[in-house]
């Protein structure tokens, strides 16, 4: 069983206006028709595009068979069915190049449905009022069983080619031209994403709807703990703290920004502090932890990511925390290069339960929320 998507994109977009025919205007820094093909991309066997003749160039790159397309869309859809008769072709998906968002579950509920039927196609139930009139309401139609339909439209092969042939021409879809020859046409849901651009500010609702869906979001959490040795002062979170007592540790032991540095490591699945400086190694001992920070957050903007927030919990009965808590949360925000309105630094004891309440030495635990967009 052969595979294929006919991607109609030999329209003039009259009513989208612009400077270029809409399916070549950009849509989140790429063309409309990129993203119409890349969401075709190992749903099918095979992809063939219907191009105006003045737009080859533009589509050679993509490096998909194009087929040259006619004055309305039946007549673009039966050229490329022409050029696909022959092919082993078995099931056959026509879509609009203007319907960049379609996505691979609606792609393949109409795949699916093709097993069972002759035709199948997404669309959704009409759920407003509907009118008519002009400048004003001078009736009313009934919307029960009425669907507003969407591509890919999918068919057997021979059944559409045949029926486009025989089709005296000018129908708005090819379901259309399916039932006209007789064909029963199953409809599956579609999705209210896959909208087709048709007029100029369709392009801002698609744009908005983009960013939505590239939108990730990544947590991690860290927690350490560092013993108490003999000395006048502890780190916590970039801040020398006077007390009796000093943090003992290969590094300068900063329990809170090892914590949080774990944290980051942890939402970006890069392992953690050990992993990228490892205690073994003779070169980190007595290392400054913004050091271990500091990469985490190159790793932050590698990855494309920015942070979200990020909340540090110090557990320890002394030394006490809110005279430092500002001071902290300024240190880590400047190491790490965001806003300071983004981290959080807060301390609780543990009711002189435990190792912290024995003062034996301090906990740490960091919570850090990533987002890429
Ligand atoms: N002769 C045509 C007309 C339309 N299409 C394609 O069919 C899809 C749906 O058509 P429509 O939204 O009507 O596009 P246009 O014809 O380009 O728009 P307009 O009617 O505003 O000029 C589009 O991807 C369009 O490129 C096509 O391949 N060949
Ligand atoms: C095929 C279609 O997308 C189904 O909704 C639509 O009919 C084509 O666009 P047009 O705006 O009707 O020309």
């Amino acid at each position: 069983m052969t595979t294929a998507a006919i991607i109609v994109a030999a329209g003039r977009g009259t009513r989208a206006g612009g400077d270029l025919p809409k399916q070549w205007q950009d849509l989140a820094g790429e063309p409309v028709l990129t993203h119409t093909i890349r969401a075709f991309a190992g749903q099918v066997d095979r992809v063939v595009l219907v191009i105006h003749p003045e737009d080859h160039a533009r589509a050679a790159p993509y490096g998909l068979p194009m087929v040259e397309g006619a004055a309305t869309r039946a007549g673009s859809v039966r050229n490329a069915l022409d050029w696909l008769e022959g092919q082993g072709v078995t099931k056959v998906l026509i879509h609009d190049g203007a319907r960049p968002l379609v996505s691979a579950s609606v792609i393949g509920a109409v795949l699916q449905a093709l097993d069972r039927a002759t035709g199948a196609a997404p669309a959704l139930p009409v759920t407003d009022a509907l009118w008519r009139g002009g400048a004003t309401v001078d009736g009313t139609a009934p919307r029960e069983g009425l669907w507003r339909a969407q591509t890919p439209q999918g068919f057997r092969f021979d059944a559409i080619l045949a029926a486009h042939r025989a089709h005296p021409g000018n129908a708005a879809d090819d379901v259309e031209v399916a039932r006209w020859a007789g064909h029963s046409v199953a409809i599956v849901p579609g999705d209210e994403d896959n909208l087709k651009l048709t007029y100029a500010q369709d392009f801002t609702r698609a744009a908005r709807l983009l960013r939505g869906r590239d939108m990730d979001i990544r947590l991690g959490n860290g927690y350490d703990v560092h013993a108490f040795t003999a000395g006048d002062h502890v780190w916590l979170c970039g801040v020398k703290v006077p007390h009796g007592k000093a943090l003992l540790g290969h590094s300068d032991a900063d329990v809170g920004m090892h914590a949080l540095t774990d944290a980051i490591y942890g939402a970006l699945a890069e392992g953690d502090i050990g992993v990228h400086f490892p205690p073994s190694d003779p070169q980190w001992k007595g290392a400054e932890s913004r050091i271990f920070l500091r990469h985490a957050m190159s790793r932050v903007r590698a990855r494309g990511y920015s942070i979200a927030n990020c909340d540090v919990t110090l557990v320890c009965e002394r030394p006490k925390i809110g005279p430092h808590q500002a001071e902290m949360r300024a240190a880590l925000a400047a190491i790490m290069g965001v806003d300071m309105d983004r981290i959080s630094v807060k301390a609780t004891t543990s009711e002189r339960l435990g190792f912290t309440g024995r003062e034996e030495g301090i906990a740490a635990l960091a919570t850090c929320a990533l987002v890429r967009a």
